[in-house]
């Protein structure tokens, strides 16, 4: 990789497609270079609706090019419904689309291994939705295959991209709320009868569906991986958890609690607990698009005589953003890069802590 007057030579980092980006310029002095990508997607899964097809409709960086089903009738109504130009009638196709840069992968859990795999031999880059695989033996393969094939492979933690989580991390390490000693983080909701989220084979169940983004929070902000998980399940007749609550300890005296479940109310949440304060974070990872994202902070006094009484609550406000959109324009800024900006990696280190949670469950 060349770097030039802070600018990251783009040619010289995506050879394997050459003449397909093209610069957009630094998005900061200094900062990360970004790039336009032509974006295809696999399958027209729910998600894609309020996900990605907006997120990269309101992006700097992404040019929605194709989409594929296994139903070429069902891509065409999708091209024309949300103007994409080449809707195909196989994800083999859309994988060989030569016009494409980066690939979306919002599959049921068991086939984003053999996805991501043949989108890297195809040379693009890929978005994987998350659980990024089954267990943490199949996502080091799929980490190793792209990077032996030169690919980005992000996992789609679209709640890591809010500005919110960004300026909290700051807070953190500006000290707000002191040493960070405890991160609390639940995510339920009522699952529907016939979810292929209930069958095993298919990588279903609470804590891959909604306990990851727990877990996918400790590490973020305890900054490290767990060392030591404890964790509790009740399993549905399809031998899926259906609910799950798990201890995890970090080096440095971090404690996370987490549950996760597919048989209670909506609920989306998470907390920071410091020696000197609170931080309540509230519609955790689905925040609304369009008002203010909100942290309710609670500080205390050290309890010194001076400071006796100084106890204090304020609300912090982050920008109304698309959390998609800021995803894909992340993923652009790391594909210029030529390395995830996000640590590399991530999401093979978020499956071991999952497949451990999982593992305790069971025990
Ligand atoms: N980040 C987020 O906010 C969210 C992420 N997710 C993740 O996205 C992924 C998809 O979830 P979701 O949108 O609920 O999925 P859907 O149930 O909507 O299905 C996704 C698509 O997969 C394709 N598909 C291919 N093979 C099969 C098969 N054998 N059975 C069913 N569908 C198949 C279908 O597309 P076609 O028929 O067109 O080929 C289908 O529309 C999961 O990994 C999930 O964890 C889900 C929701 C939110
Ligand atoms: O990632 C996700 C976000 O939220 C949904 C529940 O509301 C999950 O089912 C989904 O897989």
């Amino acid at each position: 990789m060349e770097v030039r007057d802070g600018l990251v030579e783009a040619a010289a980092v995506c050879d394997h497609r050459p003449g397909s980006r093209r610069f957009l310029g630094p998005r900061t002095p200094g900062g990360a270079d970004t790039m336009t990508l032509r974006w295809g997607i696999l399958g027209c899964a729910r998600i894609s609706r309020r996900g990605l097809i907006p997120g990269i409709e309101g992006s700097r960086t992404g040019e929605l090019a194709a989409i594929a089903s296994r139903d070429g009738a069902k891509a065409r109504a999708w091209g024309a419904e949300f103007r994409i130009p080449r809707p195909h009638d196989s994800y083999e196709a859309l994988v060989a689309d030569p016009d494409l840069d980066a690939v979306y992968i919002p599959l049921p859990n068991e086939l984003h291994a053999p996805w991501v795999k043949a989108a890297a031999d195809a040379g693009k880059h890929v978005l994987c939705e998350k659980p990024l695989a089954l267990d943490a033996a199949e996502a080091a393969a799929m980490v190793a295959h792209c990077r032996d094939r030169g690919v980005i492979l992000m996992e789609a933690f679209m709640w890591r991209h809010q500005p919110r989580t960004r300026g909290l991390l700051g807070h953190l390490a500006g000290g707000l709320i002191g040493e960070l000693r405890l991160v609390r983080a639940s995510f339920s909701f009522p699952i529907e009868a016939g979810d292929w989220r209930l069958d095993p084979a298919r990588g279903g169940g609470a804590v891959w569906d909604v306990g990851c983004y727990g877990v996918s929070t400790a590490r973020l902000f305890a900054g490290t991986e767990p060392e030591g998980i404890r964790a509790r399940a009740h399993f549905g007749p399809s031998g899926v958890d259906m609910s799950l609550a798990a201890t995890l300890s970090f080096p440095g005296g971090v404690l996370a609690s987490i549950d996760c479940s597919f048989e209670q109310p909506f609920r989306c949440a998470y907390e920071l607990v410091g020696t000197r304060g609170v931080i309540e974070v509230p519609d955790a990872y689905l925040p609304p698009a369009a008002s203010p994202a909100l942290a309710h902070v609670r500080t205390i006094g050290s309890g010194s005589d001076s400071d006796a009484g100084t106890d204090r609550s304020r609300v912090l406000e982050f920008p109304a953003v698309d959390q998609y959109a800021e995803m894909v324009d992340a993923f652009a800024a790391s594909v210029a890069a030529g390395r995830l900006l996000a640590p590399a990696e991530d999401g093979l280190a978020q499956m071991r802590a999952l497949d451990a949670v999982l593992a305790a469950a069971r025990d």
